[in-house]
């Protein structure tokens, strides 16, 4: 068996389509959706994500509004930026670059985002509005895992999932997302601590690898068939010293599961899709206030 391939750009691509027709109806209607960004520190990794969220900006219509910080910032430079972009009509959604320079206090700063300004659905108001079923923007890369089998109509509903790593963006909300009425998977989310890490992943139709560790997923630890999206993103270096980027699942998973979301080209573009669909929905929402 080779695993169909869940084409998250593609997929991405389509949803962002279906945003352009959103944000043009809000800007007919005199609301220009605006997108902040909180950048902090030289990073290349964050300055490449910070500007590929302004570019699938412009792709849609959605409005720009950059604070570059450099990284000597101090932590009250930062919380003016924030307090900033709360008080900035033009801006209708932002985040905070993660992670931050060493030496700020990152929670702080998260806490500090008006929740309905809150573009990741990290807020822990927002955190606590999914738990209690309100409607809240919802953080990123789970929903995007949600919106990627949707629509390769891979059963949810009943299933049981697997998730590995216990971050705030993805592991930790992904049982509270996936464990809704609507969606109404089984889920088992394993860490560090989970003792027998294969006997849970080979119970799983849906298995996420969000671990940070390259190629902890292997073929042994999957059931045929099963659907398998890598969230895991490292940075190695091949024999010829050139760096290059590498995931959680091992390449022959692909030869077990019956679908593989890679990476690169999986999860993450979904990710960037969904920020984009957060910042369209409060500004929908903000105009309906
Ligand atoms: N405030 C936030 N900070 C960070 C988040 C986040 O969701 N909010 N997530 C990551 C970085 N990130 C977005 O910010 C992000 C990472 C990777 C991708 C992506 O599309 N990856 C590609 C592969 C990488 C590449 O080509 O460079 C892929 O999977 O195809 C999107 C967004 C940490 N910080």
């Amino acid at each position: 068996m080779t695993a169909t391939i869940l084409d998250g750009k593609a997929t991405a691509t389509a949803i962002k389509d279906e945003l352009r027709a959103r944000v043009k109806a809000l800007t007919d209607a005199g609301v220009v959706p605006g997108l902040g960004t909180i950048l902090v520190g030289d990073d290349p990794g964050s300055h490449a994500y910070v500007a590929g969220k302004h570019r699938d900006c412009a792709e849609v219509g959605i409005a720009s509004i950059r604070r570059d910080l450099s990284a000597a910032a101090t932590q009250s430079e930062v919380e003016a930026a924030v307090a900033e972009l709360n008080a900035d009509p033009a801006c209708t959604g932002y985040i905070v670059q993660l992670p931050l320079p060493k030496g700020l206090d990152e929670q702080r700063i998260l806490q500090q985002i008006d929740p309905d300004k809150d573009a990741d659905g990290l807020h822990p108001t927002n955190l606590g509005r999914l738990v209690l079923n309100i409607p809240a923007p919802l953080p990123c890369t789970p929903n995007g895992i949600v919106q990627l089998l949707r629509r390769y109509y891979i059963p949810i509903n009943g299933a049981e999932l697997t998730a590995i790593g216990r971050g705030t963006t993805a592991g930790r909300p992904l049982g509270l997302i996936f464990t809704r009425k609507s969606e109404n998977a089984t889920v088992t989310l394993c860490h560090t601590g989970t003792r027998d890490l294969p006997a849970h992943t080979r119970n799983a139709d849906i298995v996420i690898v969000a671990a940070g560790s390259p190629g902890l997923l292997t073929r042994d630890m999957v059931k045929p068939g099963a659907a398998v999206l890598d969230v895991g993103i490292s940075r190695a270096v091949d024999e010829s010293g050139k760096p290059r980027l590498v995931g959680d699942v091992a390449p022959d998973v692909a030869e077990v599961a019956g679908y593989l979301a890679p990476m690169p080209g999986g999860v993450g573009p979904m990710t960037r899709a969904m920020l984009l669909t957060n910042v369209v929905e409060l500004a929908e929402r903000g105009s309906s206030r």
